[in-house]
């Protein structure tokens, strides 16, 4: 068996198109959708997916405004930027790009990002909506990376009703949300979410009917912890040397052994990566058409 593969440059360009239609009719009703990004530092990582969100925005037709601090940015010169893109009427939605350099306190700044403008859905206040939503329909934005499995999921008519989904990592972007958004009731997954102290990971993954792998170690999920058919989302990124060419590549949390058993497989670059910037843009599409209807 080969997994069918979970394309995830198709599936965000489709859903890009989805948008910019929208975007049109709020132009068309004198709104304009507007991205603020705040980078601090110089990670080369961050520095490219910030890019990418930009060259996003102009792809489908929103504003973006970018706002780049250097790597000796004092906490008080990043809360002055979020203040900023707070009160920034071009900006209606923003986000402050993960991880800050060392020394910052990640909460503490994300708290001080105003709900209303919150594009990625880690203020605590739309984290806790999500908790608080077990049902119904969410107004509040999802986190980018859970929205984005969940959305490549659906189009892909992999069921996830009554599956048992099995997360590796418990990180904020990706983990901790995601068990929230898989268990709401209409997508009534049973989630199992795992971390660096679980005793039996390799258990925990052969029950699953999903997995998602979202811990940035390279090749850890191995083929024979998949049940035959599952669906396997690989999530974390690590840049390694290659041996023969002695240059650096990127490689997934999946073993590419994987592909011999899965039922799917969503490979890792071109996987969920461009949903999660897919997903974003979808957040301040949603917020600038609720403005509309407010
Ligand atoms: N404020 C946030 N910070 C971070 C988030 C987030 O959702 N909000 N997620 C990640 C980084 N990230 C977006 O910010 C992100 C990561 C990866 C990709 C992506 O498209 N990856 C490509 C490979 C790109 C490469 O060459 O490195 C792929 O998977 O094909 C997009 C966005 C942490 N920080």
């Amino acid at each position: 068996m080969t997994a069918i593969t979970l394309d995830g440059v198709a599936t965000a360009s489709a859903v890009k198109s989805e948008l910019a239609a929208r975007i049109q009719l709020l132009k068309a009703h004198g709104v304009v959708p507007g991205l603020g990004t705040l980078l601090v530092g110089d990670d080369p990582a961050s520095r490219s997916y910030v890019a990418g969100k930009h060259r996003d925005c102009a792809e489908v037709g929103i504003e973006s405004i970018r706002v780049d601090l250097p790597a000796s940015a004092t906490t008080a010169d990043v809360r002055a930027a979020i203040k900023d893109l707070n009160a920034a009427s071009g900006v209606t939605g923003y986000i402050v790009q993960l991880p800050l350099p060392a020394g910052h306190d990640e909460n503490a700044m994300l708290e001080l990002i105003d709900p209303d403008k919150d594009a990625d859905g880690l203020h605590p206040t739309n984290l806790g909506r999500l908790v608080l939503g077990i049902e119904g329909e969410l107004h509040s934005p999802l986190p980018c990376t859970p929205a984005g499995i969940v959305e490549m999921l659906r189009r892909y008519d992999v069921p996830i009703r009554g599956q048992h989904v099995t997360v590796i990592g418990r990180g904020l972007t990706v983990g901790r949300p995601l068990g929230l958004l898989f268990t709401r009731k209409g997508l009534d997954a049973t989630v199992t979410l795992t971390h660096s102290r679980t005793q039996d990971l390799a258990a925990e993954v052969r029950r699953a009917d999903i997995v998602v792998a979202a811990v940035g170690v390279p090749h850890l999920v191995k083929a024979d912890w998949i049940k035959p058919g599952a669906a396997v989302l690989d999530v974390g990124i690590t840049r390694v040397q290659d041996d023969d060419t002695g240059k650096g590549r990127l490689t997934g949390d999946v073993d590419p052994g994987v592909a011999g058993v899965a039922g799917h497989l969503s490979p890792n670059p071109g996987g969920v990566g461009p949903m999660t910037r897919a997903m974003l843009l979808a957040n301040v599409v949603k917020a600038a058409e609720q403005r509309l209807h407010r």
